[in-house]
C-alpha cells in the first residue's frame, strides 16, 4: 500500500526555511522542567537456579543505585559519569520514568511526579537507536515528524518542521543521504546519532534524556554533538546525558556532574569544580590530567596519584 507523503523537497517547492523559521520553532523550550531526584534506590531480584535440582531456585537481591540525590534546573545540563556497571543507565532511565520494578525515593519535574503532559515534553535518545536503514535523513525525519507531531499541523507544516531540525544539527549535508546499516554503506556515525537526536527534537522536548550520545565518535563528531546539545540547554531545557570518557574540553561544557561507583554517588554538583572537591579531600592528581579520566579512576578505587 502507497502511503502519500508530502514532498520533503521543500527547495524545491520554494519552501526553504529560513534561519529565523528555525530560531523560532527550536530556539526556546515550551516550558521549563526542574528535575529533583531524591534518595533513589533501585533493587533487583536475581534468581540463582540450581544445576542439579532446578526447583531449588533461591533468589538474592542487588542494589543498583544506592541513595542518589540530584536536581537539574532548566538551562543546565547534566553527565553521569562511572564505570561501566556503576548505573548510569538505569539512573537515566529512571529518571525518564522508563523503569519498572523497585525503585524507592523520589522523583519530581517541577514538584510533581511524572505524567502524560511531562512524557510528551520529554524526549530520551537510547543508546541502540533503530532507524530504517533504506530511508534518507530527511525521510527519517518526516516520517517521524507525520507520527509524532499533533494533527493541529498541515503535512507541509510537518516537513517545514523536519527540515528545521536538519538545519538546527547541522545535517543539511547529508540530508538526502541514506541512513544505511551493517550491509549498507550510509551516513557516518556521527550524522547517524544527529539523526537519532533529530527526531526527538521534533516535539521541542522540554526535557532531553540521551544514552551515550557520543559512544563510539571521534572526539570532534562529540565535540559538535555536546555544543548542540549546549545550545539546546541555553533555550531553556533540562538536559541529562551518560557518557563514558569525555575529552576535558567535553567534560566544562556540561554545568553538573554525578559520579557514579557501583550505584553509590561519589560526587554531585558543578563540574567546574570537581576537581576542587577531591583535592580537599585529599585526593589531587599530581599532574594535569582529563577530569573523567581522573574521576573514572577513583570510581575504580584507583588511586596513585
Ligand atoms: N534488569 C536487570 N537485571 C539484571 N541486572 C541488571 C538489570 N538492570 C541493571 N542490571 C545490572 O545493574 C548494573 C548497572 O547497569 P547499568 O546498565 O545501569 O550500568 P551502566 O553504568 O550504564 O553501564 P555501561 O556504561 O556499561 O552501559 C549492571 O551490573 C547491570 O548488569
Amino acid at each position: 500500500m502507497e502511503t502519500e507523503l508530502p514532498s520533503t523537497d521543500l527547495e524545491s517547492q520554494n519552501k526553504s526555511i529560513s534561519k529565523d523559521e528555525v530560531q523560532s520553532i527550536f530556539k526556546k523550550a515550551n516550558r521549563h522542567v526542574t528535575l529533583k531526584f531524591e534518595d533513589l534506590v533501585y533493587k533487583i531480584k536475581i534468581q540463582k537456579k540450581g544445576y542439579i535440582n532446578v526447583k531449588s531456585s533461591k533468589s538474592d537481591e542487588r542494589m543498583i543505585l544506592k541513595g542518589v540525590t540530584g536536581t537539574v534546573y532548566p538551562g543546565e545540563m547534566l553527565a553521569m559519569l562511572g564505570p561501566s556497571g556503576s548505573g548510569k543507565t538505569t539512573l537515566l532511565t529512571a529518571l525518564g520514568g522508563r523503569l519498572g520494578g523497585k525503585l524507592s525515593g523520589n522523583i519530581t519535574y517541577n514538584g510533581k511526579p511524572f505524567s502524560n503532559p511531562m512524557k510528551r515534553n520529554t524526549g530520551f535518545v537510547t543508546q541502540d537507536d533503530v532507524l530504517y536503514p533504506h530511508l534518507t535523513v530527511t525521510e527519517t525525519l518526516v516520517f517521524t515528524a507525520l507520527l509524532r507531531l499533533p494533527n493541529t499541523l498541515t503535512k507541509e507544516e510537518k516537513a517545514m518542521h523536519a527540515e528545521a531540525v536538519i538545519t538546527q544539527l547541522g545535517l543539511t549535508k547529508c540530508k538526502n543521504n541514506i541512513i544505511g546499516g551493517s550491509l549498507l554503506r550510509g551516513v557516518s556515525g556521527g550524522e547517524r546519532k544527529r539523526v537519532s537526536v533529530g527526531q526527538e527534537m521534533l516535539i521541542n522536548p522540554s526535557l532531553l534524556f540521551l544514552d551515550e550520545p557520543t559512544s563510539g565518535l571521534d572526539s570532534t563528531t562529540a565535540q559538535r554533538i555536546v555544543s548542540t546539545l549546549w545550545e539546546l540547554a541555553k533555550g531553556g531545557r533540562t538536559i541529562v546525558m551518560t557518557i563514558h570518557q569525555p575529552s576535558s574540553r567535553l567534560f566544562y561544557m556540561f554545568h553538573k556532574v554525578l559520579l557514579l561507583s557501583d550505584g553509590n554517588p561519589l560526587y554531585f554538583g558543578k563540574g567546574s569544580e570537581v576537581m576542587d572537591y577531591f583535592s580537599s579531600i585529599g585526593y589531587a592528581p599530581m599532574v594535569a590530567m582529563n577530569p573523567s579520566d581522573f574521576l573514572l579512576d577513583l570510581a575504580n578505587g584507583m588511586f596513585f596519584y
